[in-house]
Formats: C-alpha cells, sequence, structure tokens
C-alpha cells in the first residue's frame, strides 16, 4: 500500500501530516507528488474535494526546507479567500520550518502587503490583479530567484470570463524566471489544457483522475423543475426542510448576481434564518469575516454568488443549492464541489426552470451523470407561495431604497478603466451584443413555435385519419 514515505516525503512531513488526521496520500498526491519532487512541472487534474492542495504545498514545503530562502514560491489563485485558505495550508505543513508566507489580495491595505513583501517571505501567495499592481508600482521585492510557480484553479485563471486576468499574468509571469518547476492544478484542467502547455514547460508530467463522472460518487446529485416565480417557495420550503431535519448542517445557496445574493439574504433573514452572503460588491473584510463565521457554523445559510464556487473548503457543507441553472457544466462542478469533500456524503439541488433544460442536458453529458428529480410535496410549497414573493418585493423595495445599484455601476466602471478600457464605449457594446442576443433568442423561439405547430398539425391529422378509417369501417360493417 503507498504511503507518504513511499512517494519520497521527508519524516518530519510525514509526521506532520498525521498530526493533521492525513495518514494515507489520495490518488492526487500519489501521482503528482513523486515527479514534483523529481524537479518536473506538473498538471494536476482531480475531482473538487480530493487534496489537491496538499498535493502542492507538501513536494514545495519538502524542497524550501532542502534550500531555505524568499521568495521561493509564488501561489497564484482567483479569488481573494481562496488565497487566504493555501496560505494557511503552508503555514500548518511549514510550522516546524517557521515557513513565513505573505498574502497579496485586492481589497486590502496595499502599503502594509508591500512591506511585508519586502521582507522576502519564502510563499507568496496572491491574486493576479494585486500582484501585478505591486509588480507596476513598486521595486520593494524580487521574484527572480522564485523555485516554484503555482496556479491553483489554473484554467480559471486562464480563461477570459468575466474578470479576466490575461494582462495580469503576462506582467507577472515577465519577472519571474524562466528556470523554474511550474505546478498547474484544478478539477477542470481539460478544456485549457493547451494554453497551459505553454505555461509549464519543464518536462510536463500531466495527471487526470481515470474516472467515469467528473463529480463525485458521494455526491447526491438532485434537480427541482419549477417555474421562475415559484423558485424562491420552493428554495424556502427546502431550507426549512433541511434546517428543521439536521440542525448541524451547513448549506450554500448559489446565485446569478450579486443583487439577487443580497436580496434572497435579506428575504431568508425575514423568514428567521440565520442567513449571511459573500459576492463582490461586499466591502473585503466583511467578505472574510463572514467566510469565518460560516466556516466556524456561527451562521449555516451561506448565500453566495461564484466568488465563493472555487476551492473553499468547509466540511460541514451538507448541501448546496443552486437558486440558478449554471450556464457551463464547468461552474456547476466546482459549485457543487463545495460538499461531498474527502470522501464525505453531501447532496446537490438545482432549481430548474423550462427555459434551463439545455443547460441541464450539457451538465448531464459533460459530467455523464444524470440528474435525478428531488421529490417535493408541491402543495406545502404552494402554501408559503405567496408570503415569499410578497417578501421578495418588499425586500426588492428595501434595497432599491439603498445606493446598491449605484455602486454597483460605479464598481464597474472603476473596474473598466483599471483594465484600460472606456466605459462608455464598453457599455454601448455590451447593449450591442445584448440586441444580437435577444435576436437570435426570438429567431430561436419561433423556430421552436413553428415546429411545435407542425407537430401538432400532423397529430390532428393523423387523429382525424384514425377517425374517419373507423367511420368507414363501421358503414361497411
Ligand atoms: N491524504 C488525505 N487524507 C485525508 N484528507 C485529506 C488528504 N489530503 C487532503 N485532505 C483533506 O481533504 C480536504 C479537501 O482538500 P482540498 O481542499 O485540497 O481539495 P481540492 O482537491 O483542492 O478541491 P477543489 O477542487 O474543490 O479545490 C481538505 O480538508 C484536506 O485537509
Amino acid at each position: 500500500m503507498c504511503d507518504f514515505s513511499s512517494l519520497g516525503l521527508a519524516d518530519w512531513l510525514v509526521k506532520q501530516c498525521k498530526q493533521m488526521g492525513i495518514n494515507k496520500p489520495t490518488p492526487v498526491q500519489e501521482h503528482c507528488m513523486p515527479p514534483i519532487l523529481d524537479g518536473r512541472d506538473c498538471m494536476g487534474c482531480a475531482k473538487t474535494g480530493s487534496g489537491k492542495t496538499a498535493a502542492f504545498v507538501l513536494p514545495v514545503v519538502q524542497k524550501l526546507s532542502e534550500d531555505p530562502y524568499g521568495i521561493f514560491c509564488l501561489v497564484l489563485t482567483p479569488t481573494r479567500e481562496l488565497a487566504y485558505q493555501i496560505a494557511e495550508q503552508f503555514r500548518v505543513f511549514g510550522k516546524p520550518l517557521g515557513l513565513k508566507d505573505c498574502i497579496v489580495v485586492g481589497g486590502m491595505d496595499m502599503v502594509s502587503q508591500a512591506l511585508e513583501l519586502s521582507k522576502q517571505p519564502h510563499v507568496v501567495v496572491a491574486t493576479p490583479g494585486r500582484l501585478a499592481d505591486h509588480i507596476r508600482s513598486s521595486n520593494t521585492f524580487s521574484m527572480s530567484r522564485i523555485q516554484f510557480l503555482i496556479m491553483d484553479e489554473a484554467d480559471r485563471l486562464l480563461e477570459q470570463g468575466c474578470t479576466d486576468f490575461t494582462k495580469d499574468l503576462e506582467t507577472i509571469l515577465a519577472i519571474l524566471p524562466a528556470k523554474r518547476q511550474t505546478l498547474l492544478f484544478s478539477a477542470t484542467l481539460t478544456d485549457t489544457l493547451h494554453d497551459l502547455k505553454s505555461i509549464a514547460m519543464n518536462r510536463p508530467f500531466f495527471w487526470e483522475s481515470k474516472s467515469d463522472t467528473r463529480t463525485v460518487e458521494e455526491l447526491d446529485q438532485r434537480y427541482i423543475l419549477t417555474p421562475e416565480k415559484v423558485k424562491d417557495a420552493y428554495l424556502v420550503h427546502l431550507i426549512q426542510k433541511f434546517t428543521d431535519e439536521h440542525d448541524d448542517w451547513s448549506i450554500i445557496v448559489f446565485v446569478n448576481t450579486c443583487k439577487d445574493c443580497q436580496i434572497l439574504t435579506m428575504m431568508m433573514r425575514e423568514f428567521n434564518f440565520p442567513t449571511i452572503s459573500l459576492h463582490s460588491m461586499m466591502k473585503q473584510k466583511q467578505r472574510f469575516a463572514n467566510l469565518a463565521m460560516f466556516k466556524a457554523s456561527v451562521f449555516k445559510l451561506l448565500i453566495a454568488t461564484d466568488v465563493a464556487s472555487r476551492g473553499l473548503d468547509i466540511p460541514t457543507v451538507q448541501v448546496v443549492i443552486n437558486h440558478n441553472t449554471p450556464g457551463l457544466p464547468k461552474i456547476y462542478i466546482h459549485r457543487v464541489g463545495r460538499t461531498a469533500r474527502a470522501g464525505r456524503n453531501g447532496v446537490s439541488i438545482t432549481l430548474v426552470t423550462q427555459y434551463d433544460i439545455h443547460l441541464v442536458q450539457s451538465i448531464e453529458a459533460e459530467n455523464k451523470t444524470k440528474l435525478k428529480e428531488y421529490p417535493v410535496v408541491e402543495k406545502d410549497v404552494l402554501k408559503i407561495l405567496t408570503q415569499v414573493n410578497v417578501t421578495r418585493r418588499q425586500c426588492e423595495i428595501k434595497l432599491e431604497s439603498t445606493d446598491f445599484d449605484e455602486k454597483k455601476e460605479t464598481n464597474k466602471r472603476k473596474q473598466l478603466i483599471l483594465e484600460g478600457k472606456d466605459p462608455d464605449l464598453e457599455a454601448k457594446r455590451k447593449a450591442e451584443l445584448e440586441k444580437i442576443r435577444s435576436q437570435k433568442k426570438k429567431f430561436k423561439q419561433n423556430i421552436h413555435e413553428t415546429i411545435e405547430k407542425q407537430k401538432r398539425g400532423q397529430l390532428k391529422k393523423k387523429i382525424m385519419k384514425r377517425k374517419q378509417k373507423k367511420k368507414a369501417g363501421q358503414t361497411s360493417a
């Protein structure tokens, strides 16, 4: 049987693992640690909650112990909360070494970060935007001797989504030495493999967990088909049911927008569920505080946008509810992966409207899993429908009386300016895109309606023919 020692891990680190209850390597650790210790670049793709973090932290800490200097390792990650989580793992495993880390993320004081960077910590864990800002604005630190570059959630860092890291990554990569080890990890690497190969060029070792499905077996994946207007009532019903039945369960509800996050949080509080939220329009200190309270189970219901969908490791989360069906299978994988971690069980429930059925189908096809219907007594949901919808309206009105939308607009403009774009031009471009999208949607709808009409017509004809035949048979008899 494989153990950490046989993978080449030093005794003191094996002991450190044991102290954390980590006794046997998971497959991603078993396969990726030896090539990393051997000096190779590595791309590791394994399911959510399978121990990818330790798969890169342990070899780096071991190598650091052999030749300690700062800055030895740079870790890049897409979200600020994840940066703190990864830094904590380095701190715990590297405690006997006196490992010094520095976290460089947006929303926190830049001056104190610059000061910490100048003290040459062993490990820097950063989000790309803020680190690139430091590189552009100061020369108090050097990364020219780093031994390791790690990109956690590497596919997210490279994709050009709503937050595009490309420019910042270029700035960062430009100051790193070519001779280094590059380690790339994610539960969904495959789509970006081509781009990743141009970053990891040192005899790259690629490992992907072999499995028929892309989600873990311990996860019970469900859906509820609901009209848009009944969604919130289902949500309240589900949360009531889970909190009544299991007082130690924590629940994450994923929503599409910051505004929805805010409204649903207000609503859940109206229904007396102690709730907190996490989204990108909140002040960073509040984000950290809320997450800490959720982790400590002070609050057991978290309403979050996709800022919480990747990497967060909270063992008490038993249920993930998707208030909206994720538009991409990849987003679905990361969201539902917040439960059923490290061999534990978990449930995910996706609320699906009739317009989202094609999204569920592509999630099922991509992940090679069928979602099962979650049984609900419909009349119990209908009983609370009016109350829930009135409460939503009240919360919407309450939110409208604050400057939430205004703040959102200002934040968006600031972000665009920082990205070197013209906010007015961008707005125009977006409006044009939206127009094309809605025309396409209308066109699709028309085709769908025509096909349905034709089908109905054919069916009518068939029935008529059958009736006529029957009649003819009766008269000839
Ligand atoms: N060998 C092991 N044995 C038991 N538990 C482990 C082992 N390695 C890691 N863990 C634990 O498993 C949990 C999940 O690990 P981790 O957060 O690294 O998952 P991940 O693969 O990075 O997931 P994600 O893709 O969601 O980021 C953590 O709580 C971690 O402490």
